[in-house]
């Protein structure tokens, strides 16, 4: 593989990795935002439910306390009062008016000298009065300042630590805002963050998480809730370590499973099997030349490959495809493209010999015959050839039969690289083949007066008893020509008149020998 095209497969294999491990921690940020906006929409939900908690039960007390219609803080009064307080769950200190000034209180009991309450922070439609931040003593020897909400309602008033319990309920809000919106009445912030809640949540939600409701039960009360994005990554900083090792383990893994697709998609058995599917194979064309003319009567079918790849050469995918059982639809296919391509070539004169390699094995079962019917064939005008390597697959009965059967339906039959394998004299007689294919190894050694070439006399002589045609393979210079013409062999083939070339290189090739005819 040329290095450019390793190196931009290289790339943008690690640019995918990368990009699948950034995607991976992305979707986990999200994942953990997401979770942090749910759990602040709950715990937003639930503060509000504790806020109308306390105040149903503002309203509950003091109701009841009222509906007792004391007129003075006398005994049974206070001691209401008290068991209110006991059994309240936020109520931490109720108090008695009379004449508007407050007489007694549950933390005091009846005062020395009636207190005035100051102005009110705000009062609702029903007249009630609220203090924000009052500044109580709930016990005698209290020293330390304490400030709390009081609501009053009637004759009674309670105090309790509201906004602090609300505060509690809000751990994971830094900022929030409770606010009293009263109708014809400006707004009341009542604690936390002020303009919070009328401010820009709904402008921050990309970088915020935030929560904005109404009680449903006290509809004037308005809670907003704010966490930064930054403080949500902070409180889960851990989770964000374990996201970004995942991530790094999933790029890693988007590495490896590209890796391993493409050993798949570059192993041999992936690659013929698409070759098949996608016209990976293709059939260039070898011309063969009668000796005595000189000129092309035919030409041998030779397979290619290439794929977005490489090319494969032959000796790499022939014997595979029948290791994976492909050479059957591999022939199929060889037959129909090519006869196909030679057969609307109108330069070809009928006759022409159009060689095919065979694989032997298949001529040992039926399907062979198949090849008969199959349209290309019938209808072709040129003289075909099917080569065989010698073979003991040959020697089946089933092999010969079919053979017979060829010949019958006027297909040519050659034994390809005749002298290298295992024919004899008794299975080449068995086989009544037309032609033998002397091995280029043959020719090659002729220079060299090699024993090897020394034998081609005896194998014409052999073609010359069986009564079939000698063809010899890889002719490549005219000493080798000559030298096998004399010899008595009927045609050739090599790189003297041509190596495996397109049709439109063989049609080119044919019309410069016309015209030197
Ligand atoms: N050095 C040299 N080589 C020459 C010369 N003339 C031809 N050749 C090469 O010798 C081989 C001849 O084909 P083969 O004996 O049928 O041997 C073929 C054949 O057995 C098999 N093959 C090729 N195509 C097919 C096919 O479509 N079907 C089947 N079943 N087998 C095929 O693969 C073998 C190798 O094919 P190729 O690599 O194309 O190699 C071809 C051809 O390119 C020459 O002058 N010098």
């Amino acid at each position: 593989m040329p290095f450019r095209t390793q190196l931009a497969r290289h790339t943008f294999s690690t640019l995918l990795s990368v990009v699948a491990a950034v995607l991976c921690f992305v979707i986990a940020l999200q994942l953990i935002l997401a979770s942090a906006r749910h759990e602040l929409q709950q715990n937003g939900q639930e503060t509000l439910a504790t806020f109308d908690a306390i105040f149903g039960e503002i309203q509950s007390v003091t109701d009841a306390l009222n509906r007792l219609g004391y007129a003075d803080c006398n005994r049974d009064n206070l001691l209401a009062m008290r068991r209110a307080v006991f059994n309240a769950n936020y109520i931490k200190g109720i108090g008695f008016f009379q004449d508007g000034k407050l007489v007694c209180a549950t933390s005091s009991g009846r005062l020395k000298t009636p207190l005035t309450e100051p102005k009110p922070d705000y009062q609702d439609a029903q007249g009630n009065q609220f203090w924000l931040r009052s500044r109580i003593m709930l016990f005698r020897d209290d020293s330390t300042p304490r400030y709390a909400f009081i609501a009053q309602r009637g004759r009674y008033n309670v105090v309790l630590e509201l906004q602090q319990k609300l505060a509690v309920e809000m751990r994971n809000a830094r900022d929030w805002e409770l606010l009293f919106q009263g109708q014809g009445h400006p707004p009341v912030h009542m604690a936390g963050v002020q303009g919070l809640f009328d401010g820009s949540l709904a402008q921050e939600q990309l970088t915020n998480t935030s929560f904005s409701a109404c009680s449903s039960q006290y509809p004037q009360y308005c809670l907003a809730l704010r966490q930064s994005s930054q403080a949500v990554l902070e409180q889960n900083s851990y989770l964000m370590v374990v996201a970004f090792i995942f991530s790094l383990i999933v790029g890693a893994a988007t590495s490896i499973g590209q890796s391993l697709y493409r050993d798949y998609r570059s192993s041999i058995r992936v690659r013929l099997r698409q070759g098949l599917r996608h016209q990976g194979f293709y059939w260039l064309l070898q011309p063969v030349v009668d000796m005595a003319s000189g000129k092309v009567i035919g030409a041998e079918a030779l397979a290619r490959f290439a794929d977005d790849i490489g090319p494969l050469s032959p000796d790499q995918f022939i014997d595979r495809l029948r290791e994976l059982e492909l050479a059957w639809p591999f022939t199929v296919q060889m037959l129909n493209r090519t006869l196909t391509e030679l057969e609307a070539c109108t330069e070809l004169p009928a006759g022409f010999k159009v060689s095919f390699n065979i694989y032997p094995h298949l001529l040992a079962t039926g399907a062979i015959r198949e090849l008969m019917a199959l349209p290309v064939i019938k209808a072709s005008r040129f003289k075909l050839v099917f080569e065989v390597t010698e073979d003991e697959e040959l020697d089946k009965a089933q092999a010969q039969a079919n053979l017979h059967y060829l010949r019958q339906q006027g297909i040519g039959l050659a034994v390809d690289d005749f002298g290298t394998g295992y024919a004899n004299l008794g299975q080449l007689i068995k086989m009544d083949c037309d032609l033998l294919k002397i091995d280029r190894s043959f020719v090659t050694d002729m220079e060299e007066h090699s024993v090897r070439s020394s034998l081609i006399p005896q194998i014409v002589g052999i073609a010359r008893q069986l009564n079939v045609q000698l063809v010899a393979e890889g002719v490549e210079n005219e000493r080798q020509y000559q030298a096998l013409r004399k010899l008595g062999v009927d045609y050739a083939q090599g790189w003297l008149f041509g190596k495996p070339m397109t049709l439109g290189e063989l049609v080119v090739l044919l019309e410069q020998q016309a015209a030197a005819a």
